[in-house]
């Protein structure tokens, strides 16, 4: 069986281990181009993990890893630069350089790549600003100056820097008020529609999950134990979901979501 040309990431038989500690064990999971994919899991199950392998930052002991329909171990260095520039990354950790103001962060990436000019970085860093609903003064701020909640958001206008087609997210609304998760859930959901951004999220967020996951992809018992939109995901039967979405905090956000007060 092939990936499809709209594949966007291909994991099959994904095995990684730390030690003696096996952490993924013939792991499979496909995302077609334009899926919000969720990844859910219990902590330690390897979501973060799964992130860094699909981007190349750590490679899996065991099978295949393909991003946009390419072996990551394969290509010349240019192939893997050129790869780069089509996505864009947050992560739980490390979000941004603190020896560099929150512009420069953003600028980042459109300078490493020698994509902007020297005099466009200032407009595109204040319009990079805008889409996470900071101001263009922000900009000129250390990370140390920063909430937790506007260090997410900066980072999150880095990722988008380079106007990538994948963006992968590890816990992008944790740390965020409920109206700045409304609102990073609408951005995400607008560049999906004018851009047909693909994204793979992890989440412990119900509320997010609910609102834009077009796919659930359940991490358990060291591979992909479910992937099917929310509803169907709801009625497989497994330990880890049952805790996580039939909990009495999933009940209340998946009744939010349904429009039940
Ligand atoms: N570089 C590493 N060296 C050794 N063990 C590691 C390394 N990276 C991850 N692990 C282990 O792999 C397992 C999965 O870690 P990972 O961070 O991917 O989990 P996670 O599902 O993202 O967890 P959480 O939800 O708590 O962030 C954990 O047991 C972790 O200790």
């Amino acid at each position: 069986m092939s990936a499809g040309a709209d594949t966007i990431v291909s994991l099959r038989g994904v095995v990684t281990r730390f030690g003696r500690n096996v952490v993924h064990d013939g792991l499979d999971l496909e995302v077609e181009r334009g899926e919000i994919v969720a990844l859910v899991g219990g902590s330690g199950s390897g979501k973060t993990t799964l992130l860094r392998h699909i981007i190349g930052l750590t490679q899996p002991q065991g099978g295949e890893v393909r991003l946009f329909g390419e072996r990551l171990d394969e290509g010349s260095v240019n192939a893997r630069i050129a790869r780069q520039r089509r996505y864009g990354v947050l992560f739980q950790q490390g979000a941004l350089f603190s020896a560099l103001t929150v512009g420069e962060n953003i600028a980042f990436p459109l300078k490493e790549l020698g994509i902007a000019r020297h005099e466009e970085l200032d407009a595109l860093v204040a319009l990079k600003l805008a889409m996470v609903e900071m101001e263009p003064e922000n900009a000129l701020m250390m990370p140390a100056e920063l909430s937790g909640g506007m260090i997410k958001r900066a980072a999150l206008a880095r990722a988008l820097a380079l106007e990538p087609e994948l963006l992968l997210l590890d816990e992008p609304t944790a740390g965020l008020d409920p109206d700045r998760s409304a609102s990073f859930v609408r951005l995400i959901l607008a560049l999906r529609q004018e851009l047909g951004l693909t994204v793979v999220l992890v989440t412990h967020d119900l509320d997010t999950l609910a609102a834009m996951a077009t796919r659930v992809a359940v991490l358990a018992d060291r591979r992909i134990v479910s992937y099917a939109p929310l509803q169907e995901t709801l009625h497989v039967k497994h330990p880890f979901i049952e805790r996580f979405f039939h909990g009495e905090h999933g009940r209340r956000a998946l009744a939010r979501a349904n429009g039940e007060s």
